[in-house]
């Protein structure tokens, strides 16, 4: 069940610190998991940091939290070197998957924990709490103990911990994946709401692109360690920095080309050795016009049935299977030797010979062996 919605409206001044990191490396033992990183948060941003299982999301969130060590390069805060500084004196406050809350202790106590910690006084304590357990909506809720709360209350209790110490720097590692669907909508926009209303800057962890999408300002997109692209999330979806990111994002199907440069066209030529040509300035290729070998990807949403013949891509193939999604069936469609995807609202049934459309806009263009790091 929701509760009472978190407050949003501004009340104090923003409390968000900048946060610069400058080369970083880190790692386990003899692992290596971030290599060189850099990157540059302003004060109230929201980043989240996006990308697959042991790309090195959680370890970096450590590393700002004071969790695992630095082995070289800086963290920042505003103009104070951190890097070497314990978790505790940071003034980063970290909500963890799990919550970590105290199972013996109520409500009021979890929230109160980190200001205990701190040394504060009880009435500044027994203050605070109130204010935070108002803040997200558990005024009510003060007394009960942990295990008499929902998941979403759990989280809430989280968060109201994380903020009483009045951090400058937010950090949330996948902080709404336990809970169920409905309510981490509701969770998103109320945290989002939450951050900006506090000036927090924040960092979350997630391997959910519509999370990091609907909720950060900047999406930093994590690739074995390293940055494969820094951007606003239509950066992001829309102008794909290499085809690791482009794939990331969704645009699964990929289709091997061979591309010539024709004065202000471009020549692919097609598995099935049908060539299109296109303009030049018409084609997404962030790494320049490849010449040669290369691959032309998008997104199942942009591959659409019964084209006009003047489409950018026509492709014909034979439907081998299909998913129903709730707003949209997603068909496999077999191109010769190749396996693509395409989303229509009415189903094609198995068996049946289909055109594909794809109009210019939707395509991306990368050398064959695009994986580069790039920002944006
Ligand atoms: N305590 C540790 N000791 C040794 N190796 C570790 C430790 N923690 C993580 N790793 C390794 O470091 C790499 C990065 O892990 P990390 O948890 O940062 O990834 P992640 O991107 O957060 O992944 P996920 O989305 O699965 O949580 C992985 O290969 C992981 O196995």
């Amino acid at each position: 069940m929701l509760q009472t919605p978190i407050a949003t409206t501004q009340t104090r001044a923003p409390l968000g610190k900048a946060i610069t990191l400058r080369g970083l490396h880190l790692g386990y033992d003899r692992t290596d998991v971030i290599a060189d990183l850099s990157l540059e948060v302003r004060a109230g941003e929201f980043i989240a940091l996006l990308g697959a299982s042991g790309c090195g999301k959680t370890t970096l969130l450590r590393a700002l939290a004071g969790f695992v060590p630095v082995r070289q390069g800086q963290i920042l805060l505003d103009d104070r070197d951190l890097s070497r500084t314990p978790p505790e004196t940071r003034g980063m406050a970290m909500m963890f998957q799990s919550y970590a809350l105290w199972p013996h202790m109520t409500v009021a106590q979890n929230i109160g924990y980190g200001l205990k910690l701190r040394g504060a006084g009880r009435a500044e304590i027994t203050r605070r709490v109130a204010e935070m357990a108002a803040l997200v909506g558990l005024g009510e809720l003060t007394a009960r103990k942990i295990p008499a709360l929902s998941g979403g209350q759990k989280q809430r209790v989280a968060l109201a911990r994380a903020l009483a110490i009045d951090p400058p720097v937010l950090l949330l590692d996948e902080p709404l994946s336990n809970l169920d669907a409905g309510i981490r909508v509701a969770m998103r926009h109320e945290i989002r709401a939450l951050q900006q209303r506090l000036g927090l800057t924040t960092i979350l962890v997630t391997h959910d692109r519509e999370e990091a999408m609907s909720m950060a300002d900047r999406v930093v997109i994590l690739n074995k360690g390293q940055i494969a692209q820094i951007g606003t999330p239509e950066q992001i979806y829309h102008r794909p920095a290499n085809s690791y990111v482009a794939r990331f994002m969704g645009a699964t199907n990929a289709l091997p080309v061979e591309v010539r440069a024709e004065a202000a066209r471009l020549a692919l030529t097609l598995p099935d050795a049908s060539v299109v040509t296109l303009p030049r300035a018409a084609l997404h290729a962030p790494e320049g016009l490849p010449t040669g070998p290369a691959q032309v990807m998008f997104r199942s949403d942009a591959a659409h049935f019964d084209p006009d013949p003047a489409e950018a891509l026509l492709l014909r193939g034979k439907v081998v299977q299909h998913a129903y999604l709730g707003s949209t069936y997603r068909h496999e469609v077999e191109i010769g030797a190749l396996r693509l995807m395409a989303d229509a609202s009415q189903k094609r049934p198995v068996g049946s010979f289909v055109e594909l459309g794809v109009p210019a806009t939707a395509l991306s263009l990368f050398p064959a062996r695009s994986q580069t790091a790039a920002t944006g």
